[in-house]
Parts: structure tokens; sequence; C-alpha cells
């Protein structure tokens, strides 16, 4: 689903992401895991348009993705979330649907401005999908509420909603279990299940849970210094020298990998 070759980004002299490759293959979960400043974030804004790479390419089923604003990437077929919530407060939460909706619909400016019958198509089909995604990721009880007063879990998911709205082959999770509490990342893990599972739909994650990261993935590659230093299975990466090393040799950024004595915790 996903090909990325040799992506390269530097910023001033520092390299961020130094010639990584990434194959996720079509509905699988994977995780771009490693300490802070490795890179993850870059990463990911590379593959959503937001930055342009120095150097390599980025596959989505065969389409190339370098070169695209990030409006044509989410129409291509990938959708994302960021690491701090960027919902829109002040509107509903059926409303936060409907704009993510918005790349699908087929009404123009004009239709818009004149409120033409395609206008009112597009904008029930919207509704009817807003609907149906809510109720899939378990927020149809809070569709005429304002998003600002969802509980913080229930925030996350509806920005994990409102990237499902866009219809997308792939979604990318930038930390969608942080700030959690326990209760709330299991509900969090049964989702990305079943996102993958019901709705077919491609996942890569970033994440600083290693018990999600491990009991969630089906590959995991691992950043360091912008570097791809090691890639595998859970059970591999756990055991990993070179990966506790990157994490313990910096203090095994809070709550992290190899808290407990160099192991880690999944
Ligand atoms: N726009 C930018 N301009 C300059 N440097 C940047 C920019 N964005 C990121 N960096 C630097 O690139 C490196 C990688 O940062 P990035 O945010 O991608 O890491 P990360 O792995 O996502 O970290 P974290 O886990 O803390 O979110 C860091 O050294 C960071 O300071």
């Amino acid at each position: 689903m996903l090909e990325v070759r040799d992506l390269t980004k530097t910023f001033g002299g520092l390299l961020a992401v130094n010639s990584v490759n990434l194959t996720v293959p079509d509905r699988t979960i994977v995780s771009v895991i490693g300490p802070n400043g490795a890179g993850k974030t870059t990463f990911f804004n590379m593959i959503t348009g937001i930055y342009q790479p120095d150097k390599g390419s980025i596959q989505l089923a065969g389409r190339e993705l370098v070169g695209l604003r990030p409006d044509q990437v989410t129409e291509a077929g990938i959708a994302r979330t960021f690491q701090n919530i960027r919902l829109f407060s002040t509107m509903t939460v059926e409303e936060n649907l409907m704009i993510g909706r918005h790349p699908r619909l087929k009404a123009s400016y004009v239709d818009a401005l004149f409120r033409t019958r395609r206008f009112h198509e597009d904008e029930r089909e919207a509704r009817e999908a807003a609907r149906a995604i809510l109720d899939f990721v378990g927020l149809g009880r809070y569709l005429k509420e304002m998003a600002v007063n969802l509980p913080y879990g229930d925030q996350r998911t509806l920005e994990i909603a409102r990237a499902l709205a866009t219809t997308p082959k792939l979604v990318l999770l930038d930390e969608p279990a942080a700030g959690m509490n326990p209760r709330e990342t299991e509900t969090l893990k049964a989702l990305i299940r079943r996102i993958r599972d019901d709705l077919g739909v491609t996942v890569v994650l970033i994440e600083h849970d290693m018990r999600l990261v491990m009991t969630l993935s089906e590959h995991i590659t691992v950043l360091d210094y912008g570097t791809k230093i090691a890639e595998g299975l859970p059970h591999q990466i756990r055991n990993d020298p070179r990966v506790m090393e990157a994490y313990l040799g910096r203090g095994a950024a809070a709550g992290d990998y190899g808290k407990e004595g160099g192991e880690v915790r999944a």
C-alpha cells in the first residue's frame, strides 16, 4: 500500500530523516517508533505533503506522492491525525466530521453559492456519512455536541473519526494514545483494530506507549537521529540491543522503552 524509498529531509545542517525506507503492506498495522527528536513526525509530514523531501519517493498503491500538496495527498487516500488535538472546538461533532468529508464532495463553489441540487445532495451525503462514522467509532451520542465539550479521550477519537471521513486507504496516527488513561488506551486499541479489520484501512502509527505498540503492531520500524536502526516483528524489536541502546542512551524518554531494567513493557 505504501512504499517509501530513500526519504531524506534536512533542516539547516540537521539531518532530520536520513534515507529511510518503509514498506507497508495493504491492511496491516505498523508502527514507527524512536526516541524524542528521532524524526518520526518529520517522516509523517513528508508523507502527507506538509514538507517536501530533499530526496526520495513515496508511493501509495503505486502512485507517486512527492510533489503533491497536503489536500492532494488526502484525495489520493492518506488521512492523518496530529500529535496535538486539532479539532474545530466551537463546531459540533457532526460539523467537524462534515469538514473532514469535504475533499470527497462533488459540489463546486458555484453549486454552494447558488445552493444547487448537487450542493444539497452533497450536504445530505456528508451528514449521513458523519453519522455512520460516529456510530462506528462509538461517538454517535455526541452528534450535536460542541467538540470542545467532549472528554479528552473522546476528542482524540473524534480526530480519528474526522480522518476516516475522508475515506482513506491509509491512515497515519501521530501518538493517538498520548495523554490517555489505560481504559481509554484499551478502547483506542480495539478501535484501531476495527479500522483495519472492518474498514480495510491500513494503519501506520507513531506511538510512545510501548505496551500499545507491542500488542498492536504487525511490524515496527525504529528511527534514531533520523536513521532507521531496526525493523521487524514486535518480539524482535523488544530484544534488539540497538533499540535498547537508542532509548536507554537518552534516559529512556519518560515512561517509555526500557524503563524497567532495559526490558520493554509489553
Ligand atoms: N520545521 C523544523 N525546522 C527545524 N528543525 C526541525 C523542524 N521540524 C523538526 N525539526 C528537527 O528535526 C528533528 C526531528 O524532529 P521530529 O519532530 O520529526 O522528531 P520526532 O521523532 O517526531 O520527535 P517527538 O517524539 O519528540 O515528537 C528534531 O531535531 C527537530 O528539532
